[in-house]
C-alpha cells in the first residue's frame, strides 16, 4: 500500500466562516492503480488531491505514505516528497512559457542534490521527450506549442524525477476532445509501465479511462468502483 487516509477531514475557515470541504475520507491506494476522483464542482476533489500531494494538510484524521504518518513530517521532508515521490500535472499546464521544452522538463532537477542522479536524469530527458512525442520540440519555447503539446511537456516535467505517483488535476480541462483522448492515452501508458496515477476530473470520458473511480459528494466518498475487465 502506497497511500492510506483514515477518516481525514478538512475545514477551511475564512472571516469566522467555516466550511467543511472533506468530511471523513477513508481511502487506500495500492501501487500501480489508475484512479479517477470525480464529483460535482465543490465536492472536494482538489482539496483531497492537495492533501494526498502534501500541498495542504488535513484538519483531522491520519494520512500515511508508505506506512509513515505525514503529520510527523517537517516542511523539508514534505518538500522532498513533493519533488521526488509525486509528479504534478495541472489543468493550465503551469509551464514557464518563455523557457524551452527542455528547460521546463528539467526544471525540477534544480532541487536534486545527488549529482549522479541529477546527471543521469538530465541525460534521460531526451528519451523522455521522445517517449512523449515532443522530442522535435526540445529547443522550442513552450509559449509556441499547442495545448496538447504543452500538457505533454507538463507530464515530462512531472516524470523527470521518476516519481511513484502522478497526481493530475483536471489534466484535460483545457483541451479539446481529441487532444484529451491523446493525453489520457499517455497517462494510461505510464500506468501500464507501473506508475500509480490519480486523476481529478469532472469529465465522464476521463473517468472512464481509469480503472477505479472514486466519487465525492459534499466531501464524502459516495462510491468507489473498480473495473474488473
Ligand atoms: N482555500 C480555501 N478556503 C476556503 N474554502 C475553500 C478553499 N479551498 C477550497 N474551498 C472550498 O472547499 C470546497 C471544495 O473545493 P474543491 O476545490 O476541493 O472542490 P472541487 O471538487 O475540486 O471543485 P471544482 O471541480 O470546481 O474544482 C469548495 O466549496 C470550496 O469553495
Amino acid at each position: 500500500m502506497i497511500i492510506k487516509l483514515k477518516d481525514v477531514t478538512k475545514k477551511f475557515t475564512t472571516n469566522d466562516l467555516s466550511f467543511q470541504a472533506l468530511a471523513g475520507i477513508t481511502l487506500s491506494v495500492n501501487e500501480g492503480e489508475f484512479i479517477a476522483i470525480t464529483g460535482t464542482s465543490g465536492s472536494g476533489k482538489t482539496t483531497l488531491l492537495n492533501i494526498i500531494g502534501c500541498l495542504d494538510g488535513q484538519t483531522s484524521g491520519e494520512y500515511l505514505i508508505m506506512g509513515e504518518s505525514v503529520g510527523k513530517f517537517d516542511e523539508a521532508r514534505k518538500a522532498s516528497l513533493r519533488n521526488e515521490v509525486f509528479g504534478f500535472v495541472l489543468q493550465d499546464f503551469a509551464l514557464v512559457e518563455h523557457y524551452t521544452v527542455r528547460q521546463n522538463v528539467t526544471l525540477p532537477l534544480m532541487y536534486v542534490k545527488d549529482k549522479k542522479k541529477k546527471k543521469g536524469r538530465e541525460n534521460g530527458a531526451k528519451d523522455l521527450l521522445a517517449k512523449l512525442g515532443i522530442e522535435h520540440k526540445e529547443k522550442e519555447r513552450t509559449a509556441l506549442l499547442s495545448g496538447g503539446q504543452k500538457q505533454r511537456v507538463a507530464i515530462g516535467r512531472a516524470l523527470i524525477n521518476e516519481p511513484k505517483l502522478i497526481l493530475a488535476d483536471e489534466p484535460t480541462g483545457a483541451l479539446d476532445q481529441k487532444t484529451s483522448k491523446d493525453i489520457m492515452e499517455v497517462l494510461k501508458k505510464l500506468n501500464e509501465e507501473g506508475k500509480t496515477v490519480i486523476v481529478v476530473t469532472h469529465d465522464p470520458f476521463v473517468a472512464n479511462c481509469c480503472k477505479r473511480v472514486i466519487q465525492l459528494e459534499d466531501g464524502k466518498i459516495v462510491s468507489d468502483t473498480t473495473r474488473t475487465a
